[in-house]
């Protein structure tokens, strides 16, 4: 383990993390910052969750000129919500040296944006889209920079975004420092990244697996007319304090949110087509616990860090397993535990394969959970208050009346009712989806041979429970939910359901 102070940072930047509650560098952090601080073009490959953001942000930060009033580092991010986070992560770790920070997205009033630019920012982070729209306009000077990150590299160098990363990059100066970070580097992509970069270290760190250890995965195997129900138990079996629902398009996301909010779920989704002030209000509500579930297409699988994200469900499985390791990372985050479900139809389960090859992990195998296993969930958490209460009310004015009732009935009965009362009994509304396609594997392979192998994805459609059974303390039941192992291009190119849940992140 190393501290920030042997890493040579500055005073400035030093106050900055300790005030973020840092207390040791993280692997990718320890390996990465002195290489980026000497000058160095660096690939980074790390898990999800483990400081990329600082990793890139810190050695950036030193390097800026705060005296000098021009836009001197670029970090380019996938999605809006992605850029404003690391916009405000870099502007924590700047504020002491007087280091101003810019998100440019989309979605966003252009006016404004070009007055913020005149304000002289020294780093932007920006999506491709609108930075674009700006180099264009000649609305931002980039002829100063010195340090160009793509966070997401790998994403932001595949097919929907390439070319306009090119296009930026042109009006970038040459003699720039590059660094690349993601949690997945297909091996393809990592020659397309190299070729634009100068003789780049890549740093990756020595994990057995792709994914973080503390996230606990598995799988059910459910037809896609089941889905519904099957989620709506889980839930209500892991009782999760936040958790993301992925789904593969936006119409699933309307319809499975709807579904949730029909049974009492408070849920919100989050796609591409919504507002850019939709989008960010229902992500605040989220990471404020204002909404318990959080339904999504991939537009929220790279980047996000919200934290008390408990639990993952894949709804839909990922079409590329690089997709679904950024969809779980999403959870697991900062050392913390993790649990994640993927809903896997019966014509799916080659594609569990590859997911599980990619990933290097096995994904262990649950039963579709029961009813009564999910008002067993729901009982728990009824006996949890109740407990609670015994624990931390003072009751006395309340015995003598219940020493009067267990003299007219049995205290079973007594139990039996004060727990239906404080129990949340589902409605079983009636919900229907449409049916979905299952994603095809053959389909990845074909595309992987005709882009020369190695590839993947090139169609863009694309928890809790420790303990088994009974009910602990947190309310946290594993309701007896056994588990058991399983055995295991170029714009024009872009398909309309890609281009729906991306190119509206400009
Ligand atoms: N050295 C550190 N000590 C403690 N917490 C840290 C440290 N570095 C980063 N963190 C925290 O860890 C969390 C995850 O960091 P970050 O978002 O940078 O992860 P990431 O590697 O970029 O993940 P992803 O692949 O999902 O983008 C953040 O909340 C961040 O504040
Ligand atoms: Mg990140």
């Amino acid at each position: 383990m190393t501290n920030f102070y042997s890493l040579g940072l500055s005073k400035s930047v030093l106050k900055s993390v300790q005030e973020m509650g840092f207390e040791e560098a993280t692997p990718v952090q320890e390996q990465t910052i002195p290489l980026a601080m000497d000058g160095r073009d660096v690939i980074g490959q790390a898990q999800t969750g483990t400081g990329k953001t600082a990793a890139f942000g810190i050695p950036m930060i030193e390097k800026i000129d705060e005296n000098m009033k021009k836009i001197q580092g670029l970090v380019i991010a996938p999605t809006r919500e992605l850029a404003m986070q690391v916009a405000t992560e870099l502007n924590k770790y700047g504020q002491y040296k007087g280091v101003k920070v810019l998100p440019v997205y989309g979605g966003t009033d252009m006016g404004r944006q070009i007055r913020s630019l005149k304000q002289q920012p020294q780093i932007v982070v920006a999506t491709p889209g609108r930075l674009l729209d700006h180099i264009r306009r000649k609305t931002i000077q980039l002829s100063n920079i010195h340090t160009a990150v793509l966070d997401e590299a790998d994403e932001m160098l595949n097919m929907g975004f390439i070319e306009d990363i090119k296009d930026i990059l042109k009006a970038v100066p040459m003699q720039r420092q590059t660094l690349l970070f993601s949690a997945t580097m297909p091996k393809e992509i990592h020659e397309i990244a190299t070729s634009m970069m100068k003789k780049p270290e890549t740093v990756k760190l020595k994990a057995k697996q792709m994914t973080v250890e503390k996230i606990d995965q598995y799988f059910i195997e459910v037809n896609d007319g089941k889905k519904f129900d099957t989620l709506t138990r889980l839930l209500d079996i892991h009782t999760p304090d936040l958790a993301i629902v992925f789904a593969r398009t936006k119409k699933r996301v309307d319809e499975v949110t709807e579904g949730l909010s029909a049974r009492g779920f408070r849920a919100e989704g989050i796609h591409g087509d919504l507002t850019q002030g939709k989008r960010m209000s229902v992500l605040k509500k989220f990471k404020r616990g204002g909404v318990e579930v959080l339904v999504a297409t991939d537009v929220a699988a790279r980047g996000l860090d919200i934290s008390g994200v408990t639990h993952v469900y894949n709804f839909d499985i990922p079409q590329d397993p690089e997709s679904y390791v950024h969809r779980i990372g999403r959870t697991g985050r900062a050392g913390k535990e993790g649990y994640a479900v993927s809903f896997i139809t019966p014509r799916e389960m080659a594609h569990l394969n590859l997911i599980e090859k990619t990933t290097g992990r096995k994904i262990d195998r649950l039963p579709i959970p029961s009813n009564d296993q999910a008002l067993k969930g729901q009982q728990n958490i009824a006996i949890e208050k109740l407990v609670q209460s015994i624990e931390s009310d003072n009751l006395e004015s309340y015995e003598s009346t219940a020493a009067e009732l267990l003299e007219q009935h049995d205290s079973v009965s007594v139990i039996a009712a004060a727990l239906k009362m404080l129990t949340k009994e589902r409605k079983d509304v009636p919900v229907q989806l449409s049916y979905l396609a299952p994603v095809s594997t053959k389909q990845a392979h074909k595309d992987k041979q005709k882009r020369g192998g190695g590839g993947k994805r090139y169609n863009r459609n694309g928890g809790g429970p420790k303990g088994k059974g009974g009910y602990n303390r947190n309310g946290k039941s594993g309701g007896g939910y056994n588990k058991s192992r399983s055995q295991g291009q170029n714009k024009g190119n872009r398909n309309r359901k890609y281009q729906n849940s991306n190119r509206n992140n400009s």
